[in-house]
């Protein structure tokens, strides 16, 4: 069984005290000798008031959602200030009131009505059918303990002295400043998988200016002037690089409020703009219409680019021809970033790179669906193809990222080790698949450790043949147009070495991110992690010591075995008490486990994370008995694909890669093979021949109800599992 970490409790009130619903108060809570008694009336009182002003309008479409987040925040506001409620009674007892029961419920959306069918939705709503909104966009981001707003509703953690927190960027220039370090086993695959299913996973909510429809600027703004979501971060006058330039500050905006499940009060919740589930949704989008945008409508295939093709090359993503401009800086009118299902495509060369393998990937399948399906129309070849790729992107991530990144005992302790053979019925409908707020904004920006400085560029014969700055690659993925460069990358990521997953931080990445062209400086993506940690209320990481069963630090010496004696030395001299300390900063900066890259807390965020991922995705690839079940024989052909067969097909001219991309070559442990090798098996897609009419796989339509027990890959063995120290086991 997983580890039972201590439980999520929300408040010290017992709950059996809250009363819901009595004949006078929506709520009781005890409080000293007595009890407040919520009323309706109350409640009803602090939403008018709030939605005045907020000029709620009622529409129970989802249009008004951003004013009702914002309107039920106010409430709860209103009503813990008239009550007088302490933290715990904000975040364990106001969710509790019924709001149905009172004048919100008018305003509040209807859950979806769901249906069983084969193919996932979009936007990830049905697939829980008891909770058709868990895991789709706009779903709250979860907490895996009570957060801390400095007002416990809304405001920005500060220091639990009451004084403000050292500025983020402080910290970033003191504690995560670039040693340069190399890892001693992955390779830059690993991190450039690890981002693309973090955009797979997780989108923060922007907070637009309705003027412009864009982020709101902060730091040329008058305080007084600025739009309330501007929370900019100060630049101490002696930063080490910033002071060369005069800069005082760093454009920060706080993400937008989110509506909590059922319209519910309580604290500020954040939410989540793509799909939790690993469905690929990084390759479709997350809204049929930008599915259809993506579509060429014939023999199910994705849009593609065709300027290589004189070369004897493959395609390339289509051009952005929409808002050209968005999060791109091109040199001139007639050059284009891509398109993609997720928006951040353009962001660096690795994403675009991992984008265009999987589009390749997907038009193959198609290709090869369609000829062995001759009946099957435009849409059917599509799904099925979707399906398979959505199938790869779970199959690749906790056969060969997670067990690099988390290893082997973090694996075995959450559940997260594939079965070897048999369908998986450990689907639990109440499993929440929502992301936890720690995790979208701290443990898995933990990869922002492992970036390299430089993007090496390989030759397909395995030889270094250059570099470029990452800083000059940010929204300019323009040298993937030259013939020969997707091939240059693929091979260099896979024989690159990555930094090694510490405390340090590229500079490329604390100074220069998206820095414009020719400009000396750009921004500081360990400031934003700190500030955006503090804008959702992640507690400290002090508070997570607490929650992963270890202890919590009284003084600063309970820390010695978690980090190196210089950083916290560092910590000690830069945060007040350790209840301060970031959860970014501490998470990255913790001696790793043995086998892992990541320490005791970040591990516990992920593995609790990736558990729900798996087993509350009724869709997962190993679930048999749902209509969207593969047949066994398809699973057992999904299990067998790695990331470097996806390199070697869609590649355009590799011709051997190591077994294990994201794990740097070596003779005895992870040789490079000839793609042909039996080694890296390719999908056997006769098994998905399909006899005309007869649906694919479903014997007995009826049998949909899944049987709950404890993970039955509990009980299997070790299967594929590699760890930096147990690679041997990758060839096993
Ligand atoms: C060159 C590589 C990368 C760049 C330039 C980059 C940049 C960024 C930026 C600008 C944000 C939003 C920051 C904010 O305002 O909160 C972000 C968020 C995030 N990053 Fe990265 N990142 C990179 C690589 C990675 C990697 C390797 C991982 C994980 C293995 C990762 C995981 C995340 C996660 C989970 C988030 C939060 C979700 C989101 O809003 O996108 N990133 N990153
Ligand atoms: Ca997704």
């Amino acid at each position: 069984q997983p580890p039972q970490f201590q439980k999520p409790s929300f408040g010290r009130l017992p709950q059996q005290q809250l009363q819901q619903s009595g004949p006078k108060c929506a709520l009781v809570v005890p409080k000293g000798n007595g009890e407040i008694c919520i009323t309706q009336e109350s409640i009803n009182r602090a939403f008018n008031r709030a939605s005045k002003e907020f000029r709620l309008i009622e529409s129970r479409d989802g249009s008004n959602s951003e004013q009702l987040a914002e309107t039920l925040l106010e409430t709860s506001r209103l009503l813990a200030l008239e009550h007088k409620m302490e933290a715990d009674e904000i975040h364990g007892a106001l969710p509790l009131i019924d709001v149905f029961k009172t004048s919100i419920g008018r305003f509040c959306q209807k859950q979806p009505k769901c249906e069983v069918k084969r193919f996932r939705t979009y936007d990830g709503t049905c697939n829980n059918l008891d909770n058709p909104n868990w895991g789709a966009i706009s779903a709250p981001f979860r907490r895996l303990i009570p957060p801390d707003y400095a007002d416990d509703i809304s405001l920005p953690r500060i220091s639990v002295t009451g004084d403000q927190l050292p500025t983020a960027r402080y910290i970033s220039s003191t504690i995560h400043r670039d040693l340069g370090f190399h890892d001693h086993a992955v390779t830059v695959f690993l991190p450039a998988f690890g981002q693309l299913i973090d955009h797979d996973m997780a989108s923060g909510a922007e907070t637009k200016d309705p003027r412009t429809n864009a982020e709101p600027k902060c730091c040329d703004v008058s305080p007084d002037r600025r739009h309330p979501a501007c929370w900019p971060i100060d630049i101490p006058s002696n930063d080490p690089f910033y002071s060369l330039f005069g800069r005082r500050c760093l454009e920060f905006v706080r993400s937008a409020t989110g509506l909590k499940d059922k319209c519910k009060l309580g604290s500020r919740s954040t939410f989540n703009t793509v799909t939790s589930f690993l469905d690929a949704s990084f390759v479709y989008g997350t809204a049929k219409d930008t599915a259809n945008k993506l579509r060429t409508f014939r023999a199910g295939w994705l849009k593609s680019n065709s300027a290589l093709r004189n070369l004897g090359l493959k395609d390339l993503l289509p051009a952005r021809t929409e808002n050209p401009d968005e999060n791109c800086k091109r040199p001139s009118q007639d050059l284009f970033c891509f398109e993609a299902g997720d928006s951040r495509v353009n962001q660096q060369v690795m994403l675009v790179t991992l984008h265009v393998i999987f589009l390749r990937e997907h038009n193959r399948l198609a290709a090869e669906l369609g000829k062995i399906n001759p009946h099957w129309d435009d849409e059917r070849v599509f799904q099925e193809t979707r399906h398979i790729v959505a199938a790869y992107v779970q199959q690749i991530t906790y056969n060969e990222f997670l067990p690099m990144v988390l290893g082997k005992d973090i694996m075995e302790d959450y559940g997260l080790l594939l079965n070897r053979d048999g369908y998986s019925s450990d689907y639990n409908p109440k499993v929440n698949p929502n992301l936890p707020v720690s995790f979208f904004a701290a443990a898995f920006r933990f990869g922002h450790s492992v970036i390299p400085s430089q993007i090496e560029q390989w030759s397909v014969t395995h030889k270094h043949v250059g570099s470029r700055r990452l800083s000059e690659l940010f929204n300019r993925p323009f040298d993937m147009y030259q013939g020969g460069v997707t091939d240059r990358y693929i091979s260099g990521f896979m024989n690159q070495v990555a930094q090694a997953a510490d405390d340090a931080v590229t500079e490329e990445l604390t100074n220069h991110l998206f820095a414009e062209p020719l400009k000396s400086f750009g921004t500081d993506l360990a400031s934003l992690n700190m500030q955006r940690g503090r804008d959702h209320g992640v507690p400290s990481y002090n508070a997570y010591r607490a929650f992963c069963g270890l202890r919590r630090a009284r003084q600063w010496n309970d820390l010695a075995g978690s980090f190196t004696n210089e950083t916290l030395q560092k910590y000690s001299r830069t945060y007040a008490t350790p209840d301060d300390i970031d959860l970014w900063s501490g998470g990255i900066s913790e001696r790793p486990m043995p086998g892992s890259m990541v320490g005791p807390v970040f591990g516990c965020i992920m593995g609790e994370t990736f558990k729900n991922l798996r087993y509350g995705d009724r869709f997962w690839f190993e679930n048999g008995g749902w209509p969207n079940s593969f047949t066994i024989d398809q699973v057992n052909e999904i299990r067998k694909i790695k990331l470097s067969r996806l390199l070697c097909d869609n590649g355009d001219r590799i011709e051997t890669a190591q077994v294990y991309s994201m794990v740097l070559p070596d003779p005895q442990i992870n040789p490079r093979v000839p793609c042909k090798s039996s080694v890296l098996p390719r999908l056997n897609l006769e098994l998905w021949r399909e006899s005309k009419g007869k649906p694919n796989n479903v014997k007995n339509p009826q049998q949909f109800a899944p049987s709950f027990g404890p993970p039955s890959s509990l009980a299997g063995g070790f299967n594929n599992v590699s760890t930096p120290t147990t690679i041997l086991f990758l060839m096993s």
